[in-house]
């Protein structure tokens, strides 16, 4: 079954993290067997966009279409296990939750511990596993009932690179099983490998579909030089900056033009709505 939010808005008190006035509000289709990723700048509003698909938040406008409760797995952006548990206690207490219990429970929760290479680590507390090793407990927790609708807020956030691809192959499964998917990630490389791509900028939609979709919609050229021509339209890309020439506006000569990734779309997009509504102030990050 997949799951599906149109036309939402969502708002706590005077501040609006969803949608916005006359913009219809945002639109997530999140297809069975897809890897939806969210992505976007701190405060763009994904952890409220995942808050609503686990049903954690009634949208102020816009409806949503959701599994039953049962059938959803949701890891949160918090700890997402129980520090005094070990690993097999909280995936059997998650996993008896949901109804698992016996062998197949069992069968269930080692094939869990296995892929999440968290073996060696099995009896240990919760609270003394490292961040990393705990976003992967808190994601297998998420999955353990195989649930229709598999929600992930930054599971990968502090965790390493071999273990990311751990919690990748974890979350493919998932997908491969049938689940829909969506998660929140702030690795935009890792985020090119989902299916489709969500990225927002403070509460809208900034381009969404495939990466191949975001790319051939992206509008403009990206240049990378070490001294870009108008600052505020540029950001550091490791020993460079990049720079952003909207449509209509030609390159530098002195710049060379770069393909641009994931990153450079992100930047720029945010850029244009940024210097749009009149609040650019220039974009300083890199790369992670
Ligand atoms: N419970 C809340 N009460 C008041 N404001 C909130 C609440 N939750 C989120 N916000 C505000 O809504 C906006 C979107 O927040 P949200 O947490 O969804 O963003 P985010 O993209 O997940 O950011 P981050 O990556 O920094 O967690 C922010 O301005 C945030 O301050």
């Amino acid at each position: 079954m997949s799951a599906s939010a149109h036309g939402i808005g969502v708002c706590f008190g005077a501040r609006r993290a969803l949608g916005g006035a006359g913009t219809g509000g945002v639109d997530v289709d999140v297809p069975d067997g897809a890897v939806v990723a969210v992505v976007g700048g701190d405060g763009a509003g994904k952890t409220t966009l995942l808050r609503v698909f686990a049903g954690e938040i009634v949208p102020d406008d816009g409806h949503t279409d959701l599994p039953p409760k049962a059938q959803i797995g949701y890891l949160c952006a918090g700890p997402g296990s129980w520090g005094a548990l070990t690993v097999t206690q909280n995936l059997d207490f998650v996993g008896g939750c949901y109804g698992l219990h016996g062998e197949s429970l069992t069968r269930r929760r080692d094939e869990l511990i296995d892929r999440s290479g968290l073996r060696g680590a099995a009896e240990r507390r919760a609270s003394a596993l490292s961040g990393g090793m705990r976003r992967k407990l808190g994601a297998a927790m998420a999955m353990i009932h195989r649930p229709a609708l598999l929600i992930l807020d930054e599971p990968s956030t502090g965790v390493d690179p071999v273990s990311r691809i751990e919690l990748w192959r974890m979350i493919s499964d998932a997908a491969a099983d049938g689940a829909a998917v969506i998660m929140s990630t702030t690795y935009l490389d890792e985020a090119e490998r989902a299916s489709r791509l969500v990225v927002l900028d403070d509460g809208q939609i900034l381009t969404d579909g495939s990466f191949d979709d975001v790319r051939a919609g992206f509008a403009g050229a990206v240049t990378a030089g070490p001294h870009p021509v108008r600052p505020e339209w540029s950001w550091r890309r490791g020993r460079t900056r990049n720079e952003y020439w909207p449509d209509g506006l030609a390159p530098g000569t002195l710049q060379a033009t770069v393909a641009p990734d994931l990153e450079d779309i992100v930047v720029a997009l945010s850029l244009r709505r940024r210097v749009a509504v009149g609040t650019s102030g220039g974009h300083q990050g890199g790369a992670r």
